[in-house]
């Protein structure tokens, strides 16, 4: 019989990530433009005012008679204003981006872990919580405060350059004394960024043991440190205490940079700089140059952190797990020198029929849940998986499905847990297979189950995510020890419905009690078919 070749499913998702990926860093809004326009006009303001007033100050004192002083004066404080404004509107813009920005990024993060296994749970909450908020903060945090920056520093060059105020080279030399600061602490910042990144994931880590732990918290042992002490949080704040040092010596170098420039401008002006009302410009801007640049410093190492935390989400700690199409066997799955990976198992040869209840049986810990796991692709595996003698590529296959030895509970309705794909099953259907595996009595299916609702039992749960499988009618079904948990009579009736599974598709359950009501047409134990093989590379028939 000619087998149809298996199509790993995965193109439209590959589709999905890579704009996903794009959409981490999002697109620029109109919002962002508006905050970052805004920035612009706030921080012209200031150093207009700044150059004005300084002016103002100096042609006071030398002014005619019949000077003009009102017209000066409204245009400060119209300024003032104006900057007052944009400042408080630029905020308001650049809030409003950021919060649609973090939850694009974080709806991009969930995209990108579709179809991967993750590798680790603390990095994902990190990615979520910390990373796509430093990606998403990026226009406030240091395109804005920057960008404005540099045009005010520029603006102020070629001011200082057309109408040829006195001691216009300080202005240059500032601009050198900010750069090399800046170069300085975004090398620095990067070191700084990447210990504080490791101190909060490991923080995050210990926090997840401590709470797993917390049903051996009366054991209170002084040995086990983690387990039964709260994590410190002692790291993390060193780390960040390092940051703002990092921050503060940036800002204390340019103050006293700036400091030695106004000295310099004092020693070198000559004294017919004191009857030139622009000379008080340069004195008067270097002085005021800590409040208007200082800022840029923390926004340097915010960069480093959104260079840092933009590595991270493309780095993506997960492992694919393609999507393979539907395929039932017709006529058998064979499992050749197959085990998962990285679990240091020996190796197995199964082979079952298209039909019918096989029983993977073995001591505690020979790799019973793992072999299942690999045959429907949720862990990657060695060794060669055909259907149908075709070699199947590494993936989850379609419709194989897996029931887990400690079932998952979703917080929700109980409706929720039957349907969860939300693919329109009837109430009369999921009343019917509770009572098949004797849940009669969980008559409600509005109500609320799992995290914040009614707490099921072990074997509720078990027989819970039992009528789940077999609602969704799977082709291949694979069950991790059913009956653990349950009592004498529970068993008997969870094994009749297992039979009657797989009268029409192929069953394999892995259990250490085999109750008397189970007809199996197979079974495997895991304790003497073991064997190690050479296998020659895998291939994929069409
Ligand atoms: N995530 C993992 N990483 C590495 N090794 C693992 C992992 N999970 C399980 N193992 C190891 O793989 C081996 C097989 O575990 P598995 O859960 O498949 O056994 P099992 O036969 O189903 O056990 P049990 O009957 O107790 O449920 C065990 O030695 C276990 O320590």
């Amino acid at each position: 019989m000619k087998s149809k070749p298996l199509q790993p499913a995965v193109s439209a998702q590959g589709i999905a990530t890579s704009k996903a990926s794009s959409s981490l860093t999002g697109q620029t809004s109109m919002a962002a433009y508006g905050a970052l326009g805004l920035a612009l006009l706030h921080g012209i303001a200031g150093l207009s005012i700044l150059i004005i007033s300084s002016w103002f100050i100096a042609i006071s004192a030398i002014a005619p008679l019949g000077f003009n002083y009102v017209i000066p004066a409204v245009v400060i404080r119209g300024l003032a204003l104006l900057r007052i404004a944009s400042g408080y509107t630029t905020m308001w813009l650049g809030h409003k981006d950021l919060l649609t920005r973090i939850a694009k990024a974080r709806l991009a993060v969930f995209e990108q872990l579709a179809a991967k296994r993750l590798e680790s749970k603390a990095w994902t909450v990190e990615a979520l919580a910390n990373h796509t908020e430093q990606l998403a903060s990026a226009f406030i945090a240091w395109v804005s405060p920057l960008a404005s920056f540099m045009l005010l520093m520029t603006g102020l060059l070629l001011t200082g350059y057309f109408i040829n105020v006195p001691g216009y080279g300080f202005f240059i030399a500032l601009a050198i004394v900010w750069l090399v600061i800046s170069v300085v602490t975004a090398v620095y910042g990067l070191k700084a960024v990447a210990s504080s990144a490791e101190a909060e994931l490991e923080f995050r880590q210990q926090s997840a043991t401590f709470f797993q732990a917390s049903s051996l918290w009366h054991l209170k042992s002084k040995t086990v440190k983690g387990l039964f002490n709260a994590p410190s949080t002692q790291r993390v704040q060193d780390a960040q205490l390092k940051e703002q040092a990092l921050v503060s010596k940036a800002m204390w170098l340019f103050q006293g940079g700036v400091f030695t420039l106004v000295a310099l401008v004092v020693l070198t002006a000559n004294t017919a700089a004191y009857f030139v009302p622009l000379a008080l410009i340069t004195p008067m801007v270097l002085l005021a140059a800590p409040d208007w640049a200082s800022a840029t410093f923390s926004s340097v190492v915010k960069l480093a952190k959104w260079r840092h935390s933009k590595a991270e989400l493309h780095a993506m700690h997960t492992q694919p797990l393609p999507l393979l199409n539907a395929h039932k066997p017709s006529m058998s799955l064979s499992l050749t020198g197959f085990i998962a990976k990285e679990r240091n198992l020996p190796a197995v040869n199964m082979q079952f029929e298209a039909l019918g209840l096989n029983v993977i049986k073995g001591y505690s810990g020979c790799g019973k849940s793992s072999v299942l796991q690999a045959i429907c692709g949720l862990l990657p595996f060695e060794g060669r998986r055909s259907i149908d003698n075709v070699a199947t590529p590494q993936g989850m296959l379609e419709k194989w499905i897996y029931v887990e030895q400690q079932p998952i509970i979703l917080a929700g309705t109980i409706k929720l847990n039957l349907d969860p794909a939300a693919s329109g099953i009837s109430e009369d259907a999921m009343h019917n297979v509770l009572a098949r595996v004797g849940l009669q009595h969980l008559t409600t299916l509005a109500e609320w189950v799992g995290k914040g609702g009614r707490a099921l039992s072990g074997g509720e749960g078990k027989r819970l995510a039992l009528a789940r499988a077999l609602l969704a009618m799977p082709d291949v079904l694979l069950i991790d020890e059913p009956f653990e948990g349950l009592d004498y009579e529970a068993q008997q009736r969870v094994a009749e419905v297992i039979n009657e599974s797989a009268h029409s598709r192929l069953v394999i359950v892995a259990t250490h009690v085999v109750p008397a009501a189970l007809q199996s047409n197979t079974t495997f134990s895991l304790d003497e078919k073991v064997i190690r093989v050479n296998l020659p590379p895998v291939f994929i028939l069409n």
